[in-house]
């Protein structure tokens, strides 16, 4: 997979070289190309925003600088758009696993006040373009946002988790564990500071502890997100239970 990230400030984004994805890097996995929007504007102060039409605080990201940023990377080529804002569709463990899927990801990082609207109907006539929000908070740009979907996108491409079940096994993964939240983990020692682990993990009774897990997901999930249960049907709960 192809990403590319253009942005005002490309120095966020050296995490990507680091751990999960900077292996998937070396390994040729991800290729991850970052481009300083400052390259593509042209006055000596290389302005990339302006005051917004109709008045309001804050600034807005030009259209020009955007447009020749964008044609630039992607010449004649179709990656997905991405662009975050909190006013985007929520990124979601789905969404996360369908744009794995996806060969090229171009990302496009705004501030201030947003990129001229312009630019996402400009290229949405050529590629599939998504504004995407990460969660009901603002930040000061998309370049934070990009680093949390990099990373639950990278971590769901073939190879870069060393456990594949690990991903099958994730809150909100596909299949058994759709909706619901992980329950609680455990490793060694079997006691500290006179808390156990419980029996049931202890048992070497892969049915009894794959039972015990989903009951614990439920719980949690109806102690914090009871409204994820809602978007499980009654016949899915109760096929992975009966599996069980
Ligand atoms: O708050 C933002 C500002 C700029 C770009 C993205 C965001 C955002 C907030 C939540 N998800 O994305």
């Amino acid at each position: 997979m192809r990403l590319d990230i253009i942005s005002i400030f490309p120095e966020y984004f050296a995490p990507l070289g680091v751990s999960l994805i900077g292996k998937a890097r070396e390994r040729g996995t991800l290729d991850v190309r970052v481009h300083q929007l400052r390259d593509w504007a042209h006055d000596v102060h290389k302005t990339v925003d302006d005051t917004p039409y109709g008045g309001g605080p804050g600034m807005v990201m030009k259209p020009e600088v955007w447009g020749e940023a964008i044609d630039d990377v992607i010449g004649d080529g179709g990656p997905r758009m991405i662009v975050p804002t909190p006013s985007g569709r929520p990124f979601t463990q789905e969404l996360a696993q369908e744009l794995a899927g996806e060969e090229w990801l171009l990302f496009a990082c705004g501030r201030y006040e947003g990129i001229d609207s312009r630019v996402m109907a400009e290229y949405g006539s050529r590629l599939r373009v998504d504004e995407v929000s990460i969660g009901d908070y603002v930040l000061a740009g998309g370049e934070v946002a990009v680093l949390v979907m990099v990373e639950a996108i990278g971590r769901l491409l073939p190879g870069v988790l060393g456990n594949v079940r690990s991903a099958v096994d994730d809150s909100f993964a596909p299949g058994a564990m759709r909706n619901l939240l992980e329950g609680p983990v455990y490793t060694k020692p079997p006691v500290w500071r006179g808390h156990e682990v419980p029996d049931v993990l202890l048992s070497g009774h892969h049915g009894k502890v794959a039972r015990w897990r989903r009951d614990q997901a439920l719980r949690r999930t109806v102690a914090t997100r009871p409204e994820l249960l809602a978007e499980i049907d009654a016949e899915t709960l109760d096929k992975h239970d009966r599996r069980l």
